[in-house]
């Protein structure tokens, strides 16, 4: 497993260790000690999401201000270009981004500390997305950022115009939301 600082230090990028063979291919897709001794990633996991969208779908970009969620997140079919906002007032990155594109093919997942909004765009016929959380859904707790918010100007690799759910269309921007305590 290779693990390797984005440009915010405290995302990480993971890249497992895959072995093929005329079988297919098998990796460790978590592994609690290895990513405790590697990454000091000492987040307890308590749920698991799956979700599939087609092509052009972008979801978030989410958090919850309280009981705040690390998220463990990679791909199993198709493509996303994964985001992550850094959204801690005290970090020198606050309002910043970082992207990776994670795929069924290169198996890369993505740490992302509590404190920052996550979001992906499917770039794929369609994509089934799988990530672990360090706690619970918290629908209460949960705010928007709108994907497009010209202070955060993440640059999505966009053929059309995505496909927004009503409550991310209803996001606000940084300078409006509300942010962890
Ligand atoms: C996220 C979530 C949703 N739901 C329900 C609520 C709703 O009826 C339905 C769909 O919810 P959403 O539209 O919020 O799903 P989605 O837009 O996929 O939300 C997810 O987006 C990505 C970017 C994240 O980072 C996640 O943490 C999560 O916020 O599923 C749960 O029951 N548990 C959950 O943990």
């Amino acid at each position: 497993m290779k693990i390797t600082p984005t440009e915010i230090p405290d995302v990480l990028l993971i890249e497992p260790q895959v072995f093929g063979d005329e079988r297919g291919f098998f990796y460790e897709s978590y592994n609690e000690r290895t990513l405790l001794e590697k990454a000091n990633i000492s987040g307890h996991f308590v749920q698991d999401n799956h979700s599939c969208s087609a092509k052009n779908v972008l979801r978030g970009l989410h958090y919850q201000i309280k009981q705040p969620q690390g998220k463990l997140v990679r791909v199993v079919v198709g493509e996303v270009f994964d985001v992550a906002v850094d959204l801690r007032t005290s970090s020198q990155y606050f309002g910043r981004s970082v992207s990776a594109r994670l795929s069924a093919t290169n198996k890369h997942m993505l740490w992302i500390p509590s404190g920052f909004a996550h979001g992906f765009l499917v770039l794929s016929a369609s994509a089934e997305f799988l990530y672990k959380t360090t706690d619970y859904y918290a629908p209460d707790h949960e705010r928007t950022i709108i994907w497009n918010d010209p202070d955060l100007a993440i640059a999505w690799p966009l053929e059309v115009e995505p496909i927004v759910s009503a409550k991310d269309r209803m996001g606000k921007g940084l300078n409006a939301v509300e942010l962890y305590p």
